[in-house]
C-alpha cells in the first residue's frame, strides 16, 4: 500500500531501473517474480508485492483517504505515508533500518547527553547498492552506507526478493578495538486494512514493556488484538502471523529476541494523517534494552525478518 506516484513508477518498470521519487533515488524491479522499490536513502524497502499477491489484490479497491494529497494504493505488503518529510528526514514507510540503536535505547554510548537521533543515523544517511544479484527467482541486493556512521562498527543490507518471500538482513560488523552495545531495529510498517480490526498471533503469555506505561512490564494475556494506540517491546523471539482479516502475513525474525509492536492510534506524527495511518501496523525485528548486543571486536551480528504470505508460502 503505497502512494499512487511511486505505485506509477513500480508499473511502469519492465526489468530494473533507478528512479527519483519523494526527492530520493529509489531502485525499483518489476519483473515475472513481483514488484520491489528500495530507497537509497537509508537502504529502505518501500515496496514488496509477490506475482501471486498482485493477481490477488488487481481489481481491489483504494481505501478512502480524502486528507492526504495523492491515494494509496492497496496492493503489497508494506505500506509508505502518502505525504512524507523532505530530505534529510526520513521516509515514514516500508523497513526503515534503525542502527547501532532502537529509539534512544544506547545513545549514551553515542553521545554522553543522549542527543544521538532517534533510531540512530542509518535511517537518513544515503547508502550505496555494491551488488545486484539477478536469477529467474528474484533478486538479492547488497547496500552499504556511503559513509562511515560509527567509529567501530560497519553495517551492510541485504535484501532478497523472489515470489514467495521478503527477507532483509541488517548485518553488524566490528572492526574496532573495544566492545560495542548496539541495539535496533527493522522498523516493519505492514500494510493492513485496518489497523484497529488487526490480531498479531505469536505473543500470547509473552511479557512485554509498555513503552505507552513508562515502560511497565506486563503479561500477554491471549493473542493480540489491535484496537487502539500501543508501543510495547516483547521478549519473544517467536514466528509471528499477522492477520488483518483480509490476509495473514507470517514474520520471521532472525538475531532478535525482542518483538515490538507500534501503532500511534489517532494522533499519528506530523508526516501522516489519521486516516493514511489507519493502513499501517508497524511489527518490528528489534534489538532493545532487553536483548541489547555486545560485540567485540572482530564479531559480526545479524538481524533478520523474513516476511511471506500464508496465502503463497507451501
Ligand atoms: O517517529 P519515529 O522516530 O519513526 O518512531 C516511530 C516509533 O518507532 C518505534 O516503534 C517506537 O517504539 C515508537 O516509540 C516510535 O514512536
Amino acid at each position: 500500500m503505497i502512494p499512487e506516484s511511486l505505485a506509477a513508477l513500480v508499473e511502469e518498470t519492465r526489468g530494473q531501473r533507478r528512479v527519483h521519487w519523494a526527492g530520493r533515488e529509489v531502485w525499483l524491479a518489476n519483473e515475472a517474480w513481483g514488484q520491489l522499490a528500495v530507497s537509497l536513502q537509508g537502504a529502505q524497502v518501500l515496496h514488496y508485492q509477490s506475482a501471486p499477491e498482485a493477481a490477488r489484490a488487481a481489481g481491489a479497491p483504494a481505501p478512502a483517504d480524502s486528507a492526504a494529497k495523492e491515494a494509496l494504493v492497496p496492493g503489497g505488503w508494506l505500506w509508505v505515508t502518502p505525504t512524507p518529510q523532505d530530505l534529510p528526514g526520513a521516509i515514514r514507510g516500508g523497513i526503515p533500518l534503525c542502527w547501532p540503536w532502537f529509539a534512544d535505547e544506547n545513545t549514551a554510548d553515542e553521545s554522553p547527553d543522549r542527543s544521538g537521533p532517534m533510531h540512530g543515523p542509518a535511517r537518513k544517511a544515503d547508502w550505496r547498492l555494491d551488488a545486484v544479484d539477478e536469477h529467474e527467482e528474484g533478486v538479492e541486493l547488497h547496500l552499504s552506507p556511503e559513509e562511515r556512521l560509527h567509529g567501530q562498527l560497519i553495517p551492510r543490507a541485504v535484501i532478497q526478493a523472489n515470489a514467495r518471500r521478503l527477507h532483509v538482513e541488517l548485518i553488524t560488523e566490528h572492526v574496532g578495538e573495544t566492545p560495542v552495545k548496539i541495539t535496533g531495529a527493522l522498523h516493519s510498517y505492514l500494510a493492513v486494512d485496518d489497523a484497529f480490526a488487526c490480531r498479531v498471533e505469536g505473543l500470547a503469555g509473552a511479557t512485554y514493556l509498555d513503552k505507552l506505561a513508562d515502560f511497565a512490564e506486563r503479561d500477554q494475556q491471549g493473542e493480540l488484538g489491535v484496537r487502539g494506540p500501543l508501543d510495547r517491546i516483547y521478549r519473544s523471539n517467536a514466528e509471528l502471523r499477522l492477520d488483518d482479516g483480509t490476509r495473514r502475513l507470517r514474520i520471521a525474525r532472525q538475531g532478535s529476541d525482542s518483538a515490538v509492536v507500534w501503532h500511534p492510534g489517532d494522533a499519528p506524527p506530523g508526516d501522516t494523517s489519521v486516516e493514511a495511518a489507519r493502513h499501517f501496523l508497524c511489527v518490528e525485528a528489534a534489538n532493545t534494552r532487553l536483548d541489547p548486543v555486545w560485540l567485540v571486536p572482530g564479531a559480526q551480528h545479524l538481524l533478520g525478518t523474513t516476511l511471506s504470505s500464508e496465502d503463497t508460502t507451501p
